[in-house]
C-alpha cells in the first residue's frame, strides 16, 4: 500500500472547479504587470502573498479582481492557462472543466477575443501535447445584473462552439440564482451545460432555486445543502454532483477547520462529491493538497479516496465512453496498488 500523498498524486483525476483567475500566482501578477506596464499596490510577491489572509469571500473578490488587472493580451490568458494546465498534468489531473470571468476583463477594455484566443491556444497545446484536456464555462458575476450578464453572452455568440456551458459565480449574499432566470433558460435552449455556485456563503435555499429555476446539471460548491436533510437526500437521489473546493472553504472561513467541513457527511448520505481547487493560487493548495487535507481530516480509506476521483470523471462534461474508460483507470490504479 502506498501512503496517502503517494496514493493521490498519482490517481487519475478530473478538476471541475478551477477559476482560470485563480490560479494567477502572485509571480505571475508580478512578471504580467512588468510586461504590460501595469502599477501594482504591493511592493513584492511576499507583500502581495501576505495579502491572502481573508476574513470571507467578498474580501477574497476584493483582491482577485484587482489582480486580473495584469490580464491585457490573448498571450497573458495564454499563459495563465497553459500554467495551471502544467501544474494539473503533474498532479494526474486527465481532464479539467475550467471557468472564465469575461465581464471582468470586458469592463476592463479586454477584448473577448483576446481572451478566447489566448485560453483555447493553451488548451489546444496541452491536450496535443498529451493532457490534460479542457472544456471551458464562462461565468456570470452575479453582483452584476441580468441585463450586463445577457448582454454579455451575446458577445460569446461567434465563440460558443469552445464554451462547454455556463456558470454562476462572485458575491452570493443577496444575489440569488432566480435573478438569472432568463440567462440560464437561453444558455440551455442553446444547448450549453449549466451549473452555478450555490450555498458557498449562501443558504441551502440558493441550491434548491439553482435546481429549480436555473435547472444545473451540477452544483458548485454546495456545502450549505447540508442544513437541508431533504435536499441533500434529493441531491444522491438524482445524482447531482457537487464540485466541493475544501481548502477554500476554510480559507474564506467558510467552517472553522476542515473536521467541520461537511464533505464526508454528504458523502457518506449518498452525495456525488467531487474535490477540487477553485483559486488555487489564493487557497494554499491545487487538487492533492485538497485532496489530502480531507483524506487526512477524516482519515478516508483509498476505497473512499478513489471514490472521490471516480466521482470527478462522472460528473463531467464528456461523453460517456470517455467517462466509462476514465473510471476504469481509477479502479484499474487501485487494484495496482493493492487497495
Ligand atoms: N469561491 C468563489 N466563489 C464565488 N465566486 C468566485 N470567483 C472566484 N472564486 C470564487
Ligand atoms: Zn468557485
Amino acid at each position: 500500500m502506498l501512503d496517502t500523498e503517494r496514493f493521490i498524486a498519482r490517481l487519475p483525476k478530473a478538476e471541475l472547479h478551477l477559476h482560470i483567475e485563480g490560479a494567477l500566482e502572485p509571480e505571475m501578477v508580478f512578471a504580467l504587470a512588468a510586461r504590460n506596464g501595469v502599477a501594482l499596490p504591493y511592493a513584492s510577491v511576499e507583500a502581495l502573498r501576505s495579502a491572502y489572509d481573508f476574513e470571507n469571500l467578498q474580501e477574497f473578490l476584493d483582491l482577485y479582481y484587482q489582480a486580473t488587472q495584469v490580464l491585457l493580451t490573448a498571450r497573458d490568458f495564454h499563459d495563465l492557462a497553459a500554467s495551471y494546465l502544467r501544474r494539473a498534468r503533474d498532479e494526474n489531473i486527465r481532464h479539467a472543466e475550467i471557468f472564465f470571468d469575461p465581464q471582468a476583463h470586458l469592463r476592463r477594455g479586454v477584448a473577448f477575443e483576446a481572451i478566447m484566443e489566448g485560453l483555447t491556444g493553451a488548451f489546444d497545446a496541452a491536450a496535443s501535447a498529451g493532457g490534460p484536456t479542457s472544456r471551458l464555462i464562462m461565468c456570470f458575476l452575479r453582483d452584476l445584473d441580468e441585463a450586463d450578464a445577457l448582454e454579455t453572452f451575446d458577445k460569446a455568440r461567434s465563440w460558443l462552439d469552445k464554451i462547454a456551458g455556463v456558470g454562476l459565480d462572485s458575491a452570493e449574499a443577496g444575489n440569488p440564482p432566480s435573478k438569472f432566470a432568463r440567462l440560464f433558460e437561453r444558455a440551455r435552449a442553446m444547448g450549453l451545460h449549466v451549473v452555478a455556485h450555490a450555498g458557498e456563503e449562501g443558504p441551502a435555499a440558493y441550491v434548491a432555486q439553482a435546481l429549480d429555476i436555473l435547472e444545473v446539471e451540477r452544483i458548485d460548491h454546495g456545502v450549505h445543502a447540508i442544513d437541508d436533510p431533504a435536499l441533500v437526500e434529493r441531491l444522491a437521489r438524482h445524482r447531482v454532483p457537487l464540485t466541493i473546493c475544501p481548502l477554500s472553504n476554510i480559507r474564506l472561513r467558510v467552517y472553522p477547520d476542515m473536521r467541520a467541513h461537511p464533505i464526508r457527511r454528504l458523502m457518506a448520505q449518498g452525495v456525488v462529491a467531487t474535490v477540487n481547487s477553485d483559486d488555487p493560487a489564493y487557497f494554499g493548495g491545487y487538487v492533492n493538497a485538497n485532496y489530502l487535507a480531507v483524506a487526512q481530516a477524516f482519515a478516508l480509506t483509498p476505497a473512499e479516496i478513489a471514490t472521490l476521483a471516480k466521482n470527478s470523471f462522472e460528473a463531467s462534461f464528456l461523453a460517456e465512453a470517455e467517462k466509462r474508460q476514465l473510471i476504469a483507470d481509477v479502479e484499474a490504479y487501485a487494484v495496482s496498488t493493492g487497495d
